[in-house]
């Protein structure tokens, strides 16, 4: 059995990446790909109360993260062996809203300096065979949120000084530059950015 390919999308909230995944699995099972779409972290994480708390604003986020970026590396690992290891085993292509690089970015902006205690707690997660990251201006980012829910399920997504410290460590990668690694341009017309993306999905599965 042909191992599958993992596929990870990633990019500050609200910048249209549930959009263009159902874009990129719509495609790949066109192709008659077995495609499995999963999202990291899992319920397990978002849905534990501190964590809740953490992502509005209602705790300390420089004092919580260490503990949070542990969890969030375990709830990785344990999805990963459940889940996203087992599928590529059996030949499917996994599809991930979010992956490590949301972790390092996100908490890199929530006060933890060291970029390579992040790699390391995360160093057993599998690098995937393509990473898009789809890159928006925080304001605009804000703009989609709010006329997509109405209003804020979670009040950092609307701290625009935050969340431009994250785009900013997408774009930047302290963690390492890697080939597979792709930050696309969001800002365009759904299908205007599905035309990149798609573009380099047919560059993988070629
Ligand atoms: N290129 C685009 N142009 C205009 N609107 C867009 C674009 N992409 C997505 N949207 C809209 O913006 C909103 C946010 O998009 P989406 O839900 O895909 O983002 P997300 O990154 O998955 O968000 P979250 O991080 O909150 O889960 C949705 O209402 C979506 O329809
Ligand atoms: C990977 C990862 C993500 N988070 C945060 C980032 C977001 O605030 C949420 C996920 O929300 P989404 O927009 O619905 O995807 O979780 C995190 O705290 N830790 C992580 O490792």
């Amino acid at each position: 059995m042909t191992r599958g390919r993992l596929v990870a999308v990633c990019g500050i909230d609200g910048s249209g990446k549930t959009t263009q995944i159902e874009r990129v699995v719509d495609h790949l099972r066109a192709q008659g790909r077995d495609v499995v779409a999963t999202r990291q972290p899992t319920d397990r994480y978002r849905q534990d109360a501190t964590v809740r708390a953490a992502l509005d604003l209602r705790l300390e986020l420089a004092q919580i993260s260490p503990e949070l970026a542990l969890f969030a590396a375990f709830d990785r690992l344990r999805h990963l062996r459940e889940v996203v290891e087992p599928a590529l085993a059996a030949g499917s292509w996994v599809v991930t809203d979010r992956y490590v690089y949301s972790s390092y970015a996100y908490f890199l902006s929530r006060g933890i300096a060291e970029v390579d205690w992040l790699t390391a707690i995360n160093r057993h997660a599998p690098r995937p065979d393509l990473t898009v990251v789809v890159d928006v201006p925080p304001e605009l980012a804000a703009v989609r949120i709010v006329a997509r829910d109405g209003s804020s399920r979670k009040r950092e997504e609307l701290d625009l000084d935050r969340m431009q410290t994250v785009r900013a460590a997408f774009r930047d990668q302290p963690w390492g530059a890697h080939a597979d690694y792709h930050v696309v341009d969001g800002t365009d017309p759904v299908e205007q950015v599905w035309d990149r993306v798609r573009t380099l999905v047919d560059g993988l599965a070629g």
